[in-house]
């Protein structure tokens, strides 16, 4: 068996173009979608993600505003770069980008953040209101890879669905959206993580097989039913010199071997990386339509 390949990409297209007219509706009502975002240190892959989201929002007609500060910026600092934007009614979705410098601030930072300008969803009301299936905005990479099962055609109810990874970012927000009752889940959802014993043994159950470990390759062929659906969300940059960058980006699983086992599965680059950057512009104009629509 050979898979068929997930296109994120392509899905991302088709949503981005969605959010075109919608974005283009708004601004004809005289509201342009803003998305503020704040970088903090020079760290090279938060400034490459930066810049891809500031890109996306230019094509799909959003505004966005950038904030540097350096990587010795105090929490104050940070924090005030934060409190202009929620005042600023030109923006209407806050991207802090992640990790912090210092990830000890990172609790406060999102904490500042008006939770009707939670672009990212990772506001501790966004989370606790997602948890309790009210609306809310959603973390972009789960809502993305919910996505991409959905308009793939794949059956997420009844379905075995298996997480590796508990991030507050993935791991964790995915395991409850699969879960959830709601048109994108119903899904049986067990959630390992690399201390899990026999890991093994608990992959090979899944019928949806979602890879957010960090861990290049460690989801090897003999780890995966036959037929399964493969959603890998790792970003790994794997040092290659000849490489134009110098590195290339892989995933947690092992594309080549597993795309002979799995029904489906998701490439790095080029599957679950821009939804990620999708449902932050889709969470930016829900956030504007709202401001319109209670105006
Ligand atoms: N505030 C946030 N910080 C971080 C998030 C997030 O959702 N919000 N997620 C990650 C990084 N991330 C977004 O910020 C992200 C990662 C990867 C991609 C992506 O499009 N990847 C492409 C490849 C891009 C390339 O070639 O360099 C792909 O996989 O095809 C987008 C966003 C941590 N921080």
């Amino acid at each position: 068996m050979s898979a068929d390949i997930l296109d994120g990409k392509q899905i991302a297209a088709d949503i981005r173009e969605e959010l075109k007219r919608r974005a283009a509706e708004l601004t004809s009502a005289g509201v342009t979608p803003g998305l503020g975002v704040l970088l903090v240190g020079d760290d090279p892959a938060s400034r490459s993600y930066v810049t891809a989201k500031e890109r996306a929002c230019e094509k799909v007609g959003l505004h966005s505003q950038e904030t540097v500060l350096p990587a010795s910026a105090s929490r104050e600092e940070i924090l005030e770069v934060v409190r202009g934007y929620n005042a600023d009614e030109r923006i209407h979705g806050i991207l802090v980008q992640l990790p912090l410098p210092d990830s000890a601030m990172e609790a406060d930072v999102i904490e500042t953040i008006l939770p009707e300008k939670d672009a990212d969803g990772f506001h501790p009301v966004s989370v606790g209101r997602m948890m309790l299936g009210l609306p809310a905005p959603l973390p972009c990479t789960p809502h993305g890879i919910l996505q991409i099962l959905k308009r793939s055609g794949v059956t997420i109810e009844g379905a075995h669905a298996v997480v590796v990874g508990r991030s507050n970012i993935v791991g964790k927000p995915v395991a409850n959206l699969l879960s959830r009752k709601w048109e994108l889940g119903n899904a049986t959802v067990t959630v390992c993580h690399t201390r899990t014993k026999d890991l093994g043994a608990i992959t090979r159950q899944a019928d949806i097989l979602i890879a957010a470990a960090g861990k290049h390759n460690m989801i090897s062929a003999d780890m995966v039913r036959e037929g399964a659906v493969v959603i890998d969300v790792g970003v790994n940059r794997i040092e290659d010199p000849s490489a134009k960058r110098g590195y290339r980006l892989r995933g947690d699983v092992d594309f080549e071997a597993v795309r002979e086992k799995a029904a489906a599965i998701t490439p790095v680059p080029g599957g679950v990386g821009p939804m990620t950057i999708t449902m932050l512009l889709q969470n930016t104009v829900e956030a504007a339509e709202r401001v319109v629509a209670n105006s």
